[in-house]
């Protein structure tokens, strides 16, 4: 795979980055990002150093069609990138590996065509943060805390659809928003039966915003990735399989040191709510109900071809966000927020089964650990309003005592692990905990 080249025009905000599968059989791809355009600015050396990293990392969409075994960057970067763009085609596409039966793909290392030296030092800590807003109720509590603690957020999403326009209105704030489109190709050699499968989105997603920040003169992109985002679904030929591998910590770290390797930014993005479970994230949610008729994590509203309006209602993510607020609120709220009851419908069971770690693996979705989900059964098992749900009946005589016995709600609502959230904005979190 190579890299041929990218552009970006400063009056239109439109960037294209050019990739090649090649072979007997080559196959061209063009992918175009137009950002959100300054008013009369100059464009930092930084950004364009922000897109040399975006452009590899984009690849992994067109990467996926035919799995080749070398991959060409195009441009020296220091190692700290270089590291970056290994573990990105590899652990990124762990899921899309297993899936296809590809172990070698999770041994790739991209090849670069010399090390370069790191950039000079770019001071961007005190800026504005641009907080990236997914229309879940993780970025809303993001917002929310930046907000309160006055360090006047920016809100900015990539390919916003109207779930994330509605938050973003909720919210007040005005936001700043990039287009991003995938080449159609793609989409047609998917149609003819081409390989596919996931990719480490979260990574490209947070690659434009900080390219963004950058544009706009901005300060550190804030994301609002969960402690549990870390957590492995299953380990294959002795790797960690992770549905959600770059919105981990891990990822994070890599992400920065390339950024800050690569542009010299200081401060280039952290997961302010990274310390924190899904569970405790769905806790601080509560609290904010201006959101109640807009907010939605369901990544099938997020499909690019015929998405649903808000919650399907029947998926892994919408039955385990449901299960992660419902200790958190009354059952008439947690209804109107879904435009249903989950708990009520006893074919949600075998679902709730998968999440509790009774069945098979946690599934390729976003969702939290199985401790999180035992957590809120138990929440949901000592509460009146919601013990008697069939769902949560059913549920309480499916677990088996061991399980309940390891799940530990201290442990759950502790922060806690790696975070690389500096010293104002932990200030900011702790004021709302
Ligand atoms: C919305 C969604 O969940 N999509 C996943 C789904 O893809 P599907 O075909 O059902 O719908 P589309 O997303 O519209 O994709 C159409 C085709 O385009 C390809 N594609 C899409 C985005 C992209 O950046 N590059 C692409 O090549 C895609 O492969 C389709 O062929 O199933 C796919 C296979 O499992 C998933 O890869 C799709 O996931 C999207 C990339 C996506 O945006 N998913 C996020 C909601 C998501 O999973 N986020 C994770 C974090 C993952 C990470 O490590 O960053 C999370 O929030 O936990
Ligand atoms: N379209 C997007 N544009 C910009 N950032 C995004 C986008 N989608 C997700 N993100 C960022 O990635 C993070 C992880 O995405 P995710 O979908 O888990 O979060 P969410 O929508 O805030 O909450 P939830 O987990 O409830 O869905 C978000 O919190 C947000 O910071």
């Amino acid at each position: 795979m190579r890299f041929p080249s990218y552009a970006y025009d400063p009056t239109t905000g439109v960037a294209t980055f050019d990739y090649l599968l090649d072979g007997p059989e080559p196959e061209s791809f063009t992918e175009t990002i137009t950002f959100p355009v300054p008013a009369g600015a100059d464009v930092p050396d930084s950004f364009f150093r922000v897109l040399d990293l975006l452009h590899v990392v984009a690849g992994v969409s067109y990467y996926k069609v035919g799995a080749p075994e070398r991959i060409e960057a195009p441009t020296a970067v220091p190692a700290e990138a270089a590291a970056l763009f290994d573990a990105v085609y590899s652990q990124g596409l762990g899921e899309y590996a297993y899936v296809n039966q590809l172990p070698y793909v999770l041994d790739m290392t991209v090849h670069v065509p010399a090390v370069a030296p790191p950039a000079p030092p770019v001071d961007n800590s005190g800026g504005r943060p641009l907080s990236a807003v997914g229309g879940g109720k993780d970025s809303i509590v993001t917002l929310e805390i930046l907000r309160a603690a006055g360090l006047d957020p920016v809100p900015f999403s990539v390919n916003p659809n109207p779930v994330i326009v509605n938050v973003n209105a909720a919210s007040g704030l005005t936001a700043l928003a990039a287009r991003r489109k995938l080449d159609p190709h793609l989409f047609a050699l998917n149609k003819a039966g081409a390989r596919n499968g996931h990719i480490p989105v979260t990574a490209i997603n947070s690659l434009i915003a900080i390219a963004t920040a950058t544009l706009h003169g901005l300060g550190p992109v804030v994301m609002s990735n969960e402690r549990s985002a870390s957590d492995p679904n299953l380990i294959w030929n002795g790797h960690p399989i992770n549905h959600q591998w770059s919105k981990g910590v891990a990822a994070e770290g890599l992400l920065r040191a390339a950024v800050t390797a690569h542009t010299g930014l200081t401060e280039p993005y952290f997961s302010l709510l990274r310390s924190l479970s899904e569970l405790h994230i769905a806790q601080l949610f509560a609290r904010f109900t201006a959101y109640d008729d807009v907010v939605t994590s369901c990544n099938k509203a997020f499909k690019l071809h015929d998405p649903t309006a808000r919650w399907c209602g029947d998926c892994p993510k919408c039955r385990f966000v449901a299960l992660a607020m419902a200790p958190s609120m009354s059952r008439e709220r947690l209804t109107r927020i879904f435009g249903g009851d989950l708990f009520a419908d006893p074919a949600q069971v075998p679902g709730y089964l998968e999440l509790l770690g009774i069945d098979a693996h946690k599934p390729f979705e976003c969702v939290g650990e199985v401790e999180e989900s035992l957590v809120a059964l138990t929440m949901l098992a000592d509460d009146p309003q919601w013990r008697d749900a069939p769902v949560v009946t059913a549920l309480r005589a499916a677990v088996p005592a061991a399980a309940w016995a390891e799940a530990s709600r201290e442990s759950v609502l502790t922060p806690g692990g790696q975070t690389f959230v500096p010293p104002a904005y932990a200030k900011a979190l702790a004021q709302m905990l």
